[in-house]
């Protein structure tokens, strides 16, 4: 079932995963996350975050419960619609993950490609992203010619150029300078004022106490905060 006009894109429903060698990832999970939200989740190593966020990938099927990601239950999904859910969702790692062969345009181009953009559409989709982050003059260099920071801003070019309705960050600054995880932030923020909702699994206090933003914090697969305006919550 799609309804793109539901205000909670991100649900979950009693969700636990537990693991085949028995390991508890997650314990009855139950949040929603309004379209245009911000949401940081943080909790110790192992707590269970990294299993959250592939449970919102559908890397992963929840042992129990539900979860429905922009109006699809990412369990019992008919195959024609996984298209439409993975067009929803545009996805950003620590380790930036681009194509080391292609360049900044094609790396951005190619998430249109794969899904059959028109040739126009994915020219002016790619520049209008690529300014977004700043990075328009760069178009022709290769991954191994930019800094970490530019290569994060690839990826986030890439994440948002189909227009997804949520953007899933898995520790977008973990391998970056303070300053220069700031300019990430910085563009982040401009995403979701635009209307995109973030869900961002991080380790830098911070950015957590000084962005304001909901916090949603996981310890041994419980939720044992879940404020809407938050801090990081764990000295460090
Ligand atoms: N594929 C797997 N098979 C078995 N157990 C797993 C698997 N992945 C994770 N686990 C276990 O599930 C629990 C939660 O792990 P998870 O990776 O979700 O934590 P995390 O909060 O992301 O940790 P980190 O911050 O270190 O990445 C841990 O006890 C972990 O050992």
């Amino acid at each position: 079932m799609n309804s793109p006009h539901e205000i909670n894109v991100i649900k979950m429903k009693d969700v636990s995963k537990v693991y085949d060698n028995g390991a508890v990832a997650l314990d009855n999970i139950n949040i929603s996350i309004k379209r245009g939200e911000f949401v940081f989740i943080v909790g110790t190593s192992g707590a269970g975050k990294s299993s959250f966020i592939k449970l919102l990938l559908r890397e992963i099927t929840p042992t129990a419960g539900t979860v429905t990601i922009n109006g699809y239950n990412i369990k019992n999904m008919d195959n024609h619609d996984i298209p439409y859910l993975r067009r929803s969702l545009g996805v950003i790692f620590q380790d930036y993950r681009l194509l080391p062969n292609k360049t900044v345009y094609e790396n951005v181009a190619f998430a249109m490609r794969v899904i059959e953009s028109p040739r126009r559409l994915i020219l002016r989709s790619v520049n209008s992203v690529l300014d977004v982050v700043g990075l328009r003059e760069k178009y022709k260099c290769f991954p191994n010619q930019l800094s970490g920071g530019e290569q994060q801003r690839v990826a986030i070019a890439r994440a948002i150029v189909n227009n997804p309705a949520i953007v899933i960050a898995d520790e977008p600054t973990g391998n970056l300078d303070p300053e220069t995880s700031w300019e990430i932030m910085d563009i982040f923020q401009r995403i979701n004022a635009a209307g995109t909702t973030i869900v961002m699994a991080t380790h830098d206090k911070t950015i957590v106490d000084t962005m304001q933003k909901r916090v949603i914090a996981i310890e041994n697969g419980h939720i044992v905060r879940d404020e809407s305006i938050g801090g990081y919550g764990y000295e460090i």
